[in-house]
C-alpha cells in the first residue's frame, strides 16, 4: 500500500496535502512527496523519510499553488532510493506528474514496450514510473493542444487495457486539473469528497476517508473500479466508467490490517468490520475450546486492539492493555528489512508484568505475517510471568505472496507457508494457536456491504484475481524481492550514496 492524495482548491493547497498524508502515514513510512501547480509552473518535493521530516517550512514556503498530489511511500516495486519517490513527472504531453498506490505485474513486459513501441524513457526501476508514461503516452497519441476530459477519459480507457494489476492513482495535469483513477478490479481503494468554503467548493481526492474527514471534508463516494474522475483547476468535476468489464474485489486486507479503524472503504465501515472479525473469533474459540481457562484477552497494538476488544466482550473475559506502544515507532510490518523489523518490536512494546504475573493470557493480533511480531511478543509474555500464552489471530493464515502493493512476495518468509497450525503454534512458542477462518473474515467485512460479491484475499487463498500471475511470475517475484536480495541492494545503494551521493534524474536536498 501507499497513500495517495489530491486537491483542487481555491487558495494554496500545500498545508491541506501535507495534513492529509501526515494522516496517510500509517500507508507508507519511506518516502514522501508532494507537488503543486501554480499556473504553468510545477513546484516538486520529495525525499525519503516520514511526512514531517520530508517537509520542512523551507520547502512548504515554495509549495505554491491551488491544486496538488501528495504520496506516502512503502516500497513494492524497484529500489527504495529517494529518485523512486513519488510523485513522478514526465514533461510530454502537458507536464504530467502521477502518484499510484499498488503494484503492476506486467512491469518488465510493460517497460520494455515503452521503449520500443512509444519510444519513451524510464530512467528507475519504479513499476510507477512506467504506469506514468503508459498514460503519457496514450494521452500524447490524441495529440490535442488542450486535452477535454473525454479526452482524459480514453486515455485512462487504454491504460485499463495496457496495465494490469493494481492501481489507486492520482495525476495532475499542469495547468488543467487533477485526475484519479481505479484499476477494474478495484483492488486498492480510492475515494473522494468536498468541502465548502468562501471562495468555493474545494475536492479532495484520496486513499482513504479518514484524509477527507480529517481536513474538514464530507465524502461523497468511492471510486468504482475501473472509473475515473477529473476535476478541473476551474472546480468542474467529471466522472466516467474507463473499463469493459469492471468487477469490485477490493484488497480484504485493507480491512484486517492496512487502513485505519476510522475509515470507510466501499462503504465498509473499517472499525466494524474488525469488530466483527472478534465477535467471528470469539465463536470459533468458544465452538472449539468451550472449556477454555483463558483468563484475560491483550491485545498487541495497534491494530488488533479492535478486533480483541470485541472477542473479549464475546468471550465474557477481562480485556486488559498488557503491552504499552511508544507511540514514536512507527508500524514495524512496513519497514523495509528484517533485522529493523525484528528490533524494532522490542522497541515497540513493553509489558506490564501485573497484567500476565500468573495468569493464562489469549494474546489476539490481526494477523501473523512473518512471525515476527508475535515471535518476540509471545516470549516477553513469558519474561513477564505468565503461565499459559495463546495467541489467535483475527486473519485466517497468510500463506502466499501478495503481487498488488503489500510487500509479501517471498512464500517461504510467510511463517504460515506449507505449515499446518500445530507447527505455527510450536515455531512461535504458544499453548495454543487459533486463526479465523476464511469465510468468516470475508462474512466480516461483507456484512458492512453485502453488494461486494469478492474480495482480493489472494495472501489467505492463493486466488489472484487481477493480471495474469503464473507460477515463473511468482519465482521472478520472489528472486527480485525476497530479503536477502533487497538487503544487498540497500546496502550498495548506502554504500554509494555515503561515497557519492545520490546522482539520479531527482537529487533530493
Ligand atoms: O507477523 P509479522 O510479520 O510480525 O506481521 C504482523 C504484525 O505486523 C503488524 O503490526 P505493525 O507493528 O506493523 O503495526 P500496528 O502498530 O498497526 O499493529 C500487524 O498488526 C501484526 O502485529
Ligand atoms: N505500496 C505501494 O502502493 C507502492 C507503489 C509502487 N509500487 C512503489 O513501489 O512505489
Ligand atoms: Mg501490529
Amino acid at each position: 500500500m501507499c497513500g495517495i492524495v489530491g486537491i483542487v482548491g481555491h487558495s494554496n493547497v500545500n498545508q491541506s496535502i501535507y495534513d492529509a498524508l501526515t494522516v496517510l502515514q500509517h500507508r507508507g513510512q519511506d518516502a514522501a512527496g508532494i507537488v503543486t501547480c501554480d499556473g504553468d509552473r510545477l513546484f516538486l518535493r520529495k525525499d525519503n523519510g516520514m511526512v514531517r521530516d520530508v517537509f520542512r517550512t523551507r520547502h512548504m514556503r515554495r509549495l505554491v499553488g491551488n491544486m496538488g498530489i501528495g504520496h506516502v511511500r512503502y516500497p513494492t516495486a524497484g529500489s527504495s532510493s529517494s529518485a523512486e519517490a513519488q510523485p513522478f513527472y514526465v514533461n510530454s504531453p502537458y507536464g504530467i506528474t502521477l502518484a499510484h498506490n499498488g503494484n503492476l505485474t506486467n512491469s518488465a513486459a510493460l517497460a520494455e514496450d515503452i521503449f520500443r513501441a512509444d519510444l519513451r524513457h524510464i530512467n528507475t526501476t519504479s513499476d510507477s514510473e512506467v504506469l506514468l508514461n503508459v498514460f503519457a503516452h496514450e494521452l500524447q497519441t490524441l495529440g490535442k493542444l488542450m486535452p477535454q476530459p473525454e479526452d482524459i477519459f480514453s486515455a485512462v480507457r487504454r491504460v485499463h487495457e495496457r496495465v494490469e494489476g493494481a492501481y489507486a492513482v492520482v495525476a495532475m495535469i499542469t495547468g488543467y486539473g487533477i485526475l484519479a483513477f481505479r484499476d477494474p478490479y478495484g483492488v486498492r481503494p480510492v475515494c473522494f469528497g468536498k468541502r465548502e468554503t468562501d471562495k468555493g467548493t474545494e475536492y479532495m481526492v484520496a486513499s482513504e476517508s479518514v484524509a477527507l474527514s480529517g481536513l474538514g471534508f464530507h465524502l461523497e463516494r468511492d471510486l468504482a473500479p475501473g472509473e475515473a474522475i477529473y476535476i478541473t483547476s476551474q472546480g468542474e468535476i467529471f466522472t466516467q466508467q474507463c473499463a469493459d468489464n469492471p468487477r469490485l474485489n477490493p484488497c480484504i486486507f485493507e480491512h484486517v490490517y492496512l487502513a485505519r479503524p476510522d475509515s470507510i472503504i466501499d462503504d465498509i465501515s473499517v472499525y466494524k468490520a474488525r469488530l466483527r472479525m472478534g465477535e467471528k473469533l470469539a465463536e470459533k474459540l468458544l465452538r472449539e475450546w468451550p472449556d477454555h481457562d483463558i483468563d484475560v484477552v491483550i491485545p498487541i497494538p495497534d491494530t488488533s486492539r479492535t478486533s480483541a476488544l470485541q472477542l473479549a466482550n464475546t468471550l465474557d473475559v477481562k480485556f486488559r492493555e498488557g503491552f504499552i506502544k511508544n507511540r514514536y515507532i512507527g508500524r514495524t510490518f512496513i519497514m523495509p528489512g528484517q533485522q529493523q523489523r525484528k528490533k524494532s518490536v522490542r522497541q515497540k512494546l513493553n509489558a506490564i508484568e501485573l497484567e500476565f504475573s500468573g495468569k493464562n493470557v489469549l494474546l489476539v493480533d490481526d494477523s501473523i505475517v512473518r512471525g515476527t511480531t508475535c515471535n518476540e511478543i509471545i516470549q516477553m509474555a513469558r519474561e513477564a510471568g505468565a503461565n499459559k500464552v495463546y495467541f489467535a489471530s483475527a486473519a485466517p493464515p497468510v500463506q502466499f505472496p501478495n503481487v498488488y502493493g503489500i510487500d509479501m512476495p517471498a512464500a517461504n518468509e510467510l511463517i504460515a507457508h506449507g505449515r499446518s497450525v500445530e507447527e505455527i503454534c510450536a515455531l512461535i512458542g504458544a499453548d495454543k494457536l487459533i486463526y479465523q477462518d476464511l469465510q468468516d473474515l470475508v462474512d466480516a467485512c461483507r456484512e458492512g456491504n453485502p453488494a461486494i460479491e469478492q474480495f482480493e484475499c489472494s495472501v489467505f487463498d492463493g486466488n489472484y484475481v487481477a493480471g495474469n500471475i503464473s507460477r515463473d511470475y511468482l519465482d521472478y517475484l520472489e528472486r527480485l524481492r525476497n530479503d536477502a536480495s533487497k538487503h544487498k541492494r540497500d546496502r550498495e545503494r548506502a554504500a554509494a550514496l555515503a561515497e557519492n551521493g545520490i546522482i539520479d534524474l531527482h537529487n533530493a536536498e
